[in-house]
């Protein structure tokens, strides 16, 4: 398959200060990626080194089949183009001339711009809507007028590669879809090949093939708007708190920020058995409706576990790739003793957590409402050869287990602590 753009093992640092770690990827001709992640993550600093601005420690980055390196300068330059994130322009040029810089990897030494050179910066100007303005001084522009005119520029240059650095953060919301149409536009028709780096998740939702999500100098998720954009891996990535939806009108992933501050704090207190990613959603939702949550036993590491820091909860926790030992297994019953209200969530069951199932048919319980989440059968989920249905089995037959729909969980355990209260 022909690549336009791929780095390999990619390593850049400012002098000991390593900021890119092993980045690998292979971005497809004729697509649109963006490069999402928290402020310091290396975004502009990858860009940089995707254009050769920077030059990494180690690693390479291909141009096609092209080892960057091994490209001059105008070589470079009639290939990719980059929209920078700080525009930054010394001497007073018209817009007209800035643009038309953009053809400069094409004209001939002493030879000047050709009739064809202008028309072609003529266009760009029409493209990104700025042909009214195009005898002003830049300088005098406003920000989004100014950006539109540096991406004027980079198109003039007639790239196979648009490298664009937050190329919407200066722009109204129409210039915003404007220009990420105008560009998107381009990667469907004229197979250009469009990185930018993109602060609205739902823009890079909305206009991504591709996102590579950053963390700390390195690909933390990589893949399909939908596949990278989830609660977990915003959690993870951006320590934030949303909830996302599918938009009717587009059909891609929406996502709503979810404020941290609890409406209202509750005593209500809920234990969830969880794990392997399975509580991350229902613990923001819990904690974000005033809940006092403890969760267990969860190994160290795992992605509920991280989640359940981060939000400072009680845990019970255990070694990676143990066994729940005794001392794991009495503190997740102290919780569990101390909580209102039980919720065992769809996980895997094996040998190593399958004393969370035990405890929960513990005597000591059985007062307890255990509220049971189930998404398939419990089958799949059983790696005990069928020691743990057995038990699961006994569990829902109790008169204080409950089955019920996640999506049902939150209103119920918000009308179970109503009552409590009263
Ligand atoms: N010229 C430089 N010298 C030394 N360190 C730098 C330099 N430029 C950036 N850094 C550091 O590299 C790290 C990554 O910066 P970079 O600008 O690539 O992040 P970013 O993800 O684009 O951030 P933002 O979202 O805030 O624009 C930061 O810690 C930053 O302080």
């Amino acid at each position: 398959m022909e690549y336009e753009v791929r780095v390999e093992g990619l390593d850049f640092s400012y002098e000991n200060n390593y900021i890119l770690k092993n980045i690998n990827l292979s971005i497809k001709e004729g697509s649109f990626v963006s490069i999402v992640g928290p402020n310091g993550s290396g975004k502009s600093t990858f860009l940089k080194n995707l254009s050769r601005y920077l030059k990494p420690q180690k690693g390479i980055v291909m141009l096609g089949n092209d080892d960057i390196t091994k490209l001059s300068q105008k070589e470079i330059s009639k290939r990719l183009s980059v929209v920078p994130q700080n525009i930054l322009v010394e001497f007073d040029y018209k817009v007209k001339d800035i643009v038309l810089m953009g053809r400069h990897p094409y004209v001939k030494r002493l030879k000047g711009e050709t009739p064809e050179d202008i028309k072609i910066a003529e266009r760009a100007m029409k493209y990104t809507n700025i042909m009214e303005f195009s005898n002003r001084n830049f300088n005098e522009l406003s920000g989004g007028e100014k950006q539109r005119v540096i991406l004027a520029q980079a198109l003039a240059q007639q790239p196979k590669v648009l490298l664009m650095d937050e190329p919407i953060s200066h722009l109204d919301l129409q210039y915003q879809v404007e220009i990420l149409d105008l560009v998107k536009k381009m990667t469907l028709e004229e197979g250009l090949t469009s990185i930018a780096v993109l602060h609205d998740l739902n823009m890079a939702s909305a206009y991504s093939d591709y996102i590579v999500m950053l963390k700390g100098g390195e690909v933390f998720f990589k893949g399909e708007p939908a596949e990278v954009l989830t609660i977990e891996n915003i959690a993870r990535v951006f320590n934030t708190n949303v909830s996302i939806s599918i938009n009717p009108a587009t059909g891609k992933t929406y996502i709503y920020p979810i404020s941290t501050i609890p409406k209202k704090k509750r005593d209500f207190a809920v234990h969830i058995i969880c794990g392997g990613g399975t509580g991350v959603k229902l613990i923001q939702e819990l904690a974000a409706a005033g809940f006092t949550i403890s969760t267990g036993v969860l190994n160290i590491g795992d992605s509920d576990w991280t989640i359940s820091k981060e939000y400072e909860l009680d845990v019970a926790e255990e070694t990676p790739f143990m066994a729940i030992s005794q001392e794991a297994y009495d503190k997740n019953l102290e919780l569990a003793l101390s909580a209102n209200v039980l919720v065992l969530l769809p996980v895997y069951f094996s040998k190593a957590n399958i004393r969370n199932l035990k405890m929960l048919i513990e005597d000591r319980l059985k007062d307890k409402t255990i509220y049971i989440v189930e998404n398939g059968s419990f089958e799949q989920r059983d790696y005990t050869n069928g020691e743990a249905l057995s038990i699961y089995n006994k569990l829902i037959d109790r008169p204080n287990v409950i089955q019920i729909k996640e999506e049902q969980l939150k209103e119920i355990l918000i009308k179970a602590d109503e009552n409590h209260d009263k």
